[in-house]
């Protein structure tokens, strides 16, 4: 428990100290998008945790970066170079670095996050999420990822998900990785409460042992 910040009772406000958030770099459509991304910021903030995120000021990026920063807490924005002039990103609030590429990028916002994020989002989002949870599949991290489904923005790509755990292309403890909820408080809330994959590796084995119709007592330990 040393150097996390407790409450009156005594209990760290949070297990995580930086959380990497991905979404839209446009604000999207509905009202409610704009108003969940302050919204999470503002969750982290009364968690005192920190945010990592792509940088810049477009969109719902700009909104969950600013209700951080303004809450006190420390933002890091993750840029590649080529993203850094002001008229293409805007002005990033916090912390700056630059980075190489869109792939040093994200492998620096998942270096300093312990949790994942995404908010609703187009193709950036979709690809950030989609490598977090590949990576999560093949233990290179055992960080949970959220899924902040505003207004059932992500039902189609969560039905999508389970078609393919029916269809046997993602087993059934790899679909566990994702964790969603339709508010950030809520989302939130379950994150803190999420079991680390290693942790269901025995579920894992026994589905794949199923799948690929290995005897029960096969030693495939090595
Ligand atoms: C080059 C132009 C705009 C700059 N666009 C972006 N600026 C910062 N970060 C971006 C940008 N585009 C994608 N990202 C990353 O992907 C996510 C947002 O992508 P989406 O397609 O809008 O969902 C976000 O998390 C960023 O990390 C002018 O054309």
């Amino acid at each position: 428990m040393e150097g996390l910040i407790m409450n009156h009772e005594m209990k760290p406000l949070s297990k995580f100290r930086r959380i990497c958030v991905f979404c839209g770099s446009s604000q999207g459509k509905k009202r409610s998008y704009q108003d969940s991304a302050i919204e999470l910021g503002k969750e982290l903030v009364s968690r005192n945790i920190d945010l990592v995120y792509g940088g810049g000021s477009i969109g719902l990026m700009g909104l969950v970066s600013q209700a951080v920063h303004d809450g006190g807490r420390h933002v890091i924005g993750v840029i590649p170079k080529t993203l850094m002039p002001r008229e293409l990103t805007g002005e990033t609030v916090g912390e700056v670095k630059a980075v190489a590429d869109m792939h040093q990028r994200k492998a620096e916002m998942a270096k300093h996050s312990d949790a994942f994020i995404a908010l609703p989002g187009g193709y950036g989002t979709l690809e950030e999420l989609l490598e977090v949870i590949t990576w999560a599949q093949l233990g290179i991290h055992d960080k949970p990822v959220g899924l902040l489904n505003v207004d059932g923005y992500y039902n189609s790509l969560l039905s999508f998900i389970d078609k393919a755990v029916e269809e046997g292309f993602i087993s059934p403890s790899a679909r566990q990785i994702i964790v969603s909820a339709p508010t950030a408080k809520e989302l939130m809330k379950k994150l803190e409460e999420y079991v680390p994959c290693h942790e269901r590796v025995a579920s894992q084995l026994s589905w794949e042992i199923e799948q690929l119709g290995y005897p029960q007592n096969c030693d495939i330990s090595r």
